[in-house]
């Protein structure tokens, strides 16, 4: 009979994960049956109770008196367990015994069990701590009543939501730890399931073995026992013993195989064993975690109640204090109230006194319209009544005022008459870098410091001394010289004829006090700028018109400065509507509102002559230049009209030129201007000594100033005069013409009349300086000198610098 073979196969290394699998109660699904003991000394460590566990290695373990803390440590000793698990074979010869203990196989339950029952406590914990969230997070917020609650709220709610962020954290590692630990529960089961056939396997065909060992043992007795031809069948089965040693040495291997499979598994669950000691840690970390959690929770919620209290305290303070002032406030309230009963009682009386007055008054407002229209009457009659007044007396103010104004217009002409309509002075200039250096230029001349009329020159060695109306020394500003002629150019305004000229040897300063410089302007700018700025002051009652025309007088011949043809020689002619008055036909005449309006026209002027002459300077010098400015005023209240000339003029140099010889178109020159001065100087003569025949066509110049000289103009005669040795010839000469002006005067007062003396002699001695040289008389200055610097000179203004241009204005 041939043993019936049975192979032990195992498979493959079963892997420990998902050993087995735990229910959410903590027991095995169902369905899945829990692997029971192989026998009761494979229990070594009894149930305690449900879900506990006694923990040891056996009875030499310590006892697990700690049984909560020992049920988390449990499974430790319990897998340590399933290290018995073993399959020992008796080996060769021995009764053929297949032994299996499964001497772990309790503990792993057990250890599941407390697995199980750990993660359940986590899960509750877990479940626990969510119900405290929610309810920490459904708790409304505590009404915040100062920045430091709201901090604290705020601290505690991040740490709410850090620790929710954790528990959340943790749950996903529990959640692993669970599927990790329900595979090795599979795993296991099947394992035990697997260890469980082989060693049912292994007893039958130990079983099976012992019996046919047995019979074996049977039959060899009772061949032994037989005849020889037994022995025949003793050695048939010895052969077959033989062939039963062969099946048992397979089944050694066999078992052999078994045990090596038994190892392996002992190794996986040596892993396993690790696996869940690792757990463990992970599950005792967690736990501190979450304990940890739970104390700062609790910490928060203890602070959270201890804020909501003080808050509830603050809220019934402030509700009790709040309660406090109403109630003041209502007594308060109380009383006004009380109080305005009493004054109500005591104003009823002045309210019945007020209605009274409105409906007094509602009827009086009735009536108002015709009361208004009465008054409104009255007071119109007397505003009448007093413009009416207001216009006589405007009438009568504006009487006076022009009956004033004539007065002061009278005063101010008596004035200028008192000083004489014809006044001289004398301007002496400083000395200049062209009078040179050296005795010839030093000064001859002094001042006297008690009289402002006098003037002494040292001529030759011997003093000589002038009474002008005023003499100025080099000193004096064009302000002070512009001072003394301010009133004539009022004269102007007021229609008086003024004629001022300039009259001195060439260079002596004659265009330097009449035009200055631009930085330092002479009499001409200043006396135009008067002219606007007194205009300009009178506007609200005077309309006035100026225009201005330039001309000069050059060898008797009268040119116009401002015409298109300045070479045209003009002509000076009566005015045809037989009024007497002269009038120049063609000279130009420009109206001019402003000092840059003149300017404009002088330029003009200035081009016009520059193209006619080559060498100006010397013809500037020998030319006579007038400005003639006419001021025409309109009063706008009576159109009185008025007409007033100022006469600036420029003369031409009076120094002696046919006394040093000169020939020719200089002889004919010096001829006419000699002439020409001459001629005003007869003129003045003749106006001084009131004759009835003033001379004044003797000359283009005094024949042109006819009207301004004549009647009751003014005119004022600036004498300049040169300091130096060189030229105190033609001082003494300019002085002694100038006093002999002034002396002739038949003026009021105290002024002396010597018309005898200049008719007389000045003429005499006038005329042989045109026509007879004398031998004397130095020629130091030469004809011309001195024009080539002419600064500040309206001359200077005419200096060459283009061509012409068109007119201006
Ligand atoms: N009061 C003064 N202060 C300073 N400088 C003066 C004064 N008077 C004249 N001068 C200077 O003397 C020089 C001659 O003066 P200006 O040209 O006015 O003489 P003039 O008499 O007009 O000569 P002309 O007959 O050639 O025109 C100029 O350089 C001028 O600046």
């Amino acid at each position: 009979m041939v043993p019936s073979r049975r192979t032990w196969n195992l498979g493959a290394t079963p892997s420990l994960r998902g050993l087995w699998r735990v229910g959410r109660a903590g027991e095995p699904e169902p369905g899945m049956a829990r692997p029971a003991p192989a026998s009761p000394a494979a229990r070594p460590f009894p149930h305690t109770g449900p879900g506990r566990l006694r923990t040891g290695r056996g009875k030499d373990s310590p006892a697990g008196g700690d049984e909560d803390s020992g049920a988390r440590s449990a499974a430790r000793p319990a897998l340590a367990q399933c290290r018995a698990l073993s399959v020992d074979w008796a080996g060769p010869g021995s009764p053929h015994r297949l032994y299996l203990t499964l001497q772990g196989g309790t503990d792993l339950e057990k250890h599941r069990d407390l697995l199980m029952v750990e993660n359940e406590r986590l899960r509750q914990e877990m479940r626990r701590c969510e119900a405290e969230l929610q309810e920490l997070r459904a708790k409304p917020a505590a009404p915040c009543t100062g920045c430091e609650h709201s901090q604290e709220s705020a601290q505690l709610r991040e740490r709410l939501s850090q620790l929710q962020l954790e528990v959340a954290e943790n749950k996903g590692l529990l959640s692993e730890l669970n599927l990790e630990v329900q595979q090795k529960t599979d795993r296991l089961a099947e394992v035990e399931l697997r260890l469980k056939d082989c060693l049912a396997e292994k007893a039958q065909e130990e079983e099976r073995l012992s019996r046919r060992l047995r019979d074996s043992h049977e039959t060899i007795a009772s061949l032994r026992a037989q005849s020889p031809p037994i022995k025949y069948v003793i050695k048939t089965v010895e052969v077959e013993s033989s062939k039963t040693k062969q099946a048992l040495s397979e089944s050694q291997a066999r078992n052999q195989h078994l045990q090596e499979q038994v190892a392996m598994q002992r190794q996986v669950l040596k892993e396993m064993e690790q696996q869940l000691q690792s757990s463990h840690q992970l599950t005792a970390q967690l736990r501190a975690q979450i304990a940890m959690y739970e104390s700062e929770l609790e910490r928060a919620h203890g602070q959270m109640l201890e804020e909501m209290q003080s808050l509830e305290e603050d809220k019934n303070r402030a509700i009790e204090e709040a309660f406090a002032r109403a109630q003041v406030e209502m007594k308060a309230v109380h009383e006004n109230l009380a109080g305005v009963r009493t004054n109500l009682l005591t104003l009823q009386p002045a309210l019945r006194t007020l209605t009274n007055d409105y409906n007094g008054l509602k009827r009086q407002v009735r009536g108002f319209p015709l009361l208004l229209q009465e008054a409104l009457k009255s007071v119109k009659a007397e505003i009448g009544q007093a413009i009416e007044e207001v216009n006589s007396n405007n009438q009568e103010l504006l009487r006076k005022y022009r009956r004033e104004l004539q007065l002061r217009k009278k005063c101010h002409n008596e004035l200028v008459r008192l000083k004489g309509n014809i006044r001289v002075i004398a301007r002496v200039r400083p000395v200049t870098k062209e009078d040179g250096e050296g005795p010839e230029a030093t000064n001859a001349v002094t001042f006297d410091p008690d009289d402002d009329s006098i003037i002494h020159l040292l001529h030759k060695g011997k003093p000589v001394s002038f009474e002008l109306d005023k003499v100025f020394s080099s000193q004096a500003s064009q302000q002070d010289v512009f001072q003394e002629v301010q009133a004539l150019i009022t004269s102007c305004i007021d229609g008086f004829n003024v004629c001022i000229f300039a009259y001195g040897q060439t260079g002596a300063g004659k265009t330097y006090t009449m035009e200055g410089t631009p930085e330092n302007p002479g009499i001409n700018q200043r006396a135009l700028r008067l002219l606007f700025s007194e205009v300009q002051e009178k506007a609200s009652d005077w309309e006035y018109t100026i225009t201005v025309s330039a001309a000069e007088i050059y060898n008797e011949v009268l040119r116009d400065l401002l015409g298109q043809e300045p070479q045209e020689k003009l002509e000076i002619r009566l005015c045809p509507d037989g009024s007497g008055q002269l009038y120049v036909p063609g000279l130009t005449e420009f109206q001019v509102q402003s000092v840059e309006d003149i300017n404009k026209v002088f330029e003009f002027g200035h081009t016009n002559r520059t193209t006619e002459f080559t060498n100006l300077n010397e013809h500037s010098s020998r030319s006579h230049a007038l400005l003639i400015v006419t001021v025409r005023g309109v009063d706008c209240s009576t159109g009185l009209r008025t007409t007033g000339k100022l006469n600036l003029v420029d003369l031409a140099g009076s120094e002696r030129v046919g006394k040093s010889g000169a020939e020719g178109s200089r002889l004919r020159e010096a001829q006419h201007i000699n002439k020409s001065l001459s001629a005003l100087g007869d003129v003045i003569a003749a106006l001084r000594s009131r004759q009835g025949h003033v001379p004044f066509r003797n000359s283009k110049l005094t024949y042109l100033l006819q009207d301004s000289l004549s009647g009751d103009s003014k005119t004022l005669m600036v004498v300049q005069v040169s300091p130096v040795e060189k030229n105190t010839s033609e001082t003494l000469y300019s002085l002694k013409f100038a006093e002999r002006v002034r002396s002739v005067e038949l003026g009021p007062g105290s002024r002396r009349t010597e018309l005898g003396s200049w008719s007389s002699q000045e003429h005499l001695e006038w005329e042989p300086a045109c026509q007879m040289p004398q031998p004397s008389a130095r020629a130091h200055s030469a004809p011309g000198s001195g024009t080539t610097s002419r600064p500040g000179s309206i001359r200077r203004k005419l200096q060459p610098s283009g061509k012409s241009r068109p007119l201006p204005v």
